[in-house]
């Protein structure tokens, strides 16, 4: 069983359950005012961690009408009693009754308190209690000019709960949004955090746990719970265990099929990514032509050259005598394939092998129709789109730029497959509505064979997977967090320009190897 700390960090909730297990705190005796204190001093003392020198500088504390603005007065309390210079922004006439309580007794300590944000434009730092998880519409155009006035000076912000302006669980912008130097979440780390579009205004994400008993989160997240990926998570799977006594072949064999004579860097990268990942044995079947390129990058593989199209693109599967797609644990088909090789995809979606389709496997996979053609399949099927791909993949569903998470949930629900969708947060689903997000990632990933990388490192991990009985869950997200982990080591040292896809692929042992060292 994980240590609390754990569980709790790879808790990932909605404003809805975050509701749900607040009112099991507060039923069970917790007092409301006695969490707000509780959290609001967790809170004041990271601004003074984070910002020790502040007893020279002013702080101005944005209020809301509800509890965020509630715990945002505690702290400006609790700064004034340290000396501090502190300016109250609040232009809110209805406010909640514990939060108005808190403003009257910070105005009686003297505390100065403004309606126009304009009286705060000379404080050094600001702390956003606008609004946590209770926002729920688009904001006033007063406030929203309040934000916007905020974001234009360009000053540090600490935004307690979540970015003011954000919506909690898709991340969208509502109006305009806080662009926040640190968010320090409160409890639980909230679905909204982890989408896509919020990251330009989260800036560095922490959470401030305050003691929430597991037993009320498993009450209320229960078998629905959305998975963050933590190294945690990814360390109890690599590096992936080898008895005494093994041999290449009890050590997962797989087949990549890729590359086409106008694609043929595809291939090689999908290989080096297999490579990686430790895979017994690596097959991969390209267009004849391309087969001394392969084994010049690739000795230690099977390079398994194939009758080709006319426009260079794999004809049929020429595998060796006595072979066949059951001799393979796995198989990996798309990259740089191109769409003439359609024939293949159809011919390895019929077998029972399990499968990862990406790039034009996955085009291919939406012309043939995606969920008419997967409910055949009873085997593993991973599907890696980026957003692009997806669409094509999924035209029916909803638009994964507004909310990934339900998009990727339903497109794994729709076609029983394991469906991991690309971006700074990459989301994945399986068909029983389970999610993991990968917290952690880089721009430096944002170019040509990034994706074919991930391809063959997950992969070579899946085709060993079985025999070490470790579930196609977490073998995917274990993938996913390796390879944005070796992106941000590579960018560490290269900056994020310095991150092609080839040297991509010398980071994944070292950062594997320090994370481990690091953990024993
Ligand atoms: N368990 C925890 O996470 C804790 C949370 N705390 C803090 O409380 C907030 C949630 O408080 P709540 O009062 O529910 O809502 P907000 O403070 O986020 O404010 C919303 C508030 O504003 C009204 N409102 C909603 N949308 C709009 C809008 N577009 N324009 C104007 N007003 C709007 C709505 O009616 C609400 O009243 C959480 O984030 C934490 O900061 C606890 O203090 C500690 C534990
Ligand atoms: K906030």
């Amino acid at each position: 069983m994980l240590e609390r700390q754990e569980q709790i960090s790879q808790t990932i909730v909605t404003a809805q359950q975050m509701r749900d297990i607040e009112a099991r705190i507060f039923a069970a005796g917790m007092p409301v005012a006695a969490l707000m204190e509780k959290v609001a001093g967790l809170i004041f003392r990271r601004v003074q961690a984070l910002y020790p020198n502040l007893q020279t500088q002013s702080v101005g504390i944005l209020t809301g009408p509800g509890h965020n603005g509630g715990d945002a007065l505690v702290v400006a309390r609790e700064l004034h009693f340290c000396g501090y210079d502190v300016k109250i922004y609040s232009s809110f006439s209805k406010l909640k009754e514990l939060t108005s309580q808190h403003l009257q007794y910070a105005q009686s300590l003297g505390i100065p308190c403004y309606e126009s944000i304009e009286q705060l434009s000379d404080c050094d730092l600001l702390i956003d209690g606008l609004f946590g998880f209770g926002l729920e519409r688009t904001l006033t155009s007063a406030i929203a000019q309040a934000i916007n006035q905020i974001n234009s000076w360009s000053k540090p912000v600490v935004s307690i709960d979540l970015p003011s302006g954000l919506h909690t669980d898709t991340g969208e912008v509502l109006g305009t949004a806080i662009r926040a130097t640190h968010t320090f979440c409160l409890g639980l780390w909230k679905l909204g955090l982890l989408q896509d579009h919020a990251l330009e205004y989260v800036g560095k994400a922490e959470l401030i746990d305050f003691d929430i008993p597991l037993a009320d989160v498993q009450a209320v997240v229960g078998t629905n719970r959305i998975h963050r990926i933590t190294q945690t998570t990814a360390l109890s799977t690599l590096p992936l265990p080898r008895p005494a006594v093994t041999h290449k072949y009890k050590e997962g064999h797989l087949l990549l099929i890729c590359g086409s004579r106008r694609y043929s860097g595809g291939a090689i990268l999908t290989g080096l990514g297999a490579r990686v990942s430790g895979v017994g044995m690596l097959s991969i079947a390209v267009p004849e032509s391309l087969k001394p390129l392969l084994v010049a990058q690739l000795p230690e593989a099977l390079i398994i050259g194939c009758p080709e199209t006319q426009t260079g693109a794999i004809a049929s599967l020429q595998l060796p005598e006595n072979t066949d797609l059951s001799s393979f644990n796995a198989i990996a088909i798309g990259p740089g394939l191109t769409r003439d090789a359609t024939p293949i995809v159809q011919q390895v979606l019929s077998s029972d092998r399990p499968l990862i389709l990406d790039a034009d496997g996955l085009n291919i996979l939406a012309q043939m129709g995606t969920i008419p053609t997967l409910q055949k399949r009873q085997a593993v099927t991973i599907l890696t789109p980026h957003a692009g791909e997806f669409k094509r993949l999924f035209p029916d569903l909803p638009d994964p730029m507004k909310d990934r998470v339900r998009a990727v949930r339903e497109a794994a629900a729709q076609s029983g497959a394991i469906v991991l969708l690309k971006g700074a947060r990459t989301a994945i689903a399986n068909s029983q509505n389970s999610v993991w997000i990968n917290p952690e990632s880089t721009p430096a990933l944002a170019r040509g064979g990034s994706g074919d990388v991930l391809t063959g490192l997950l992969s070579g991990l899946l085709a060993q997977a079985k025999s070490k009985d470790i579930s196609v869950e977490k073998i995917v997200a274990t993938a996913a967090w390796w390879h944005s982990q070796a992106a941000i080591l590579a960018g560490g040292e290269r900056t994020e320009l310095g991150v092609d896809a080839f040297t991509l692929t010398n980071y994944f042992i070292p950062v594997l190897a320090s994370a481990w060292k690091e953990l024993n």
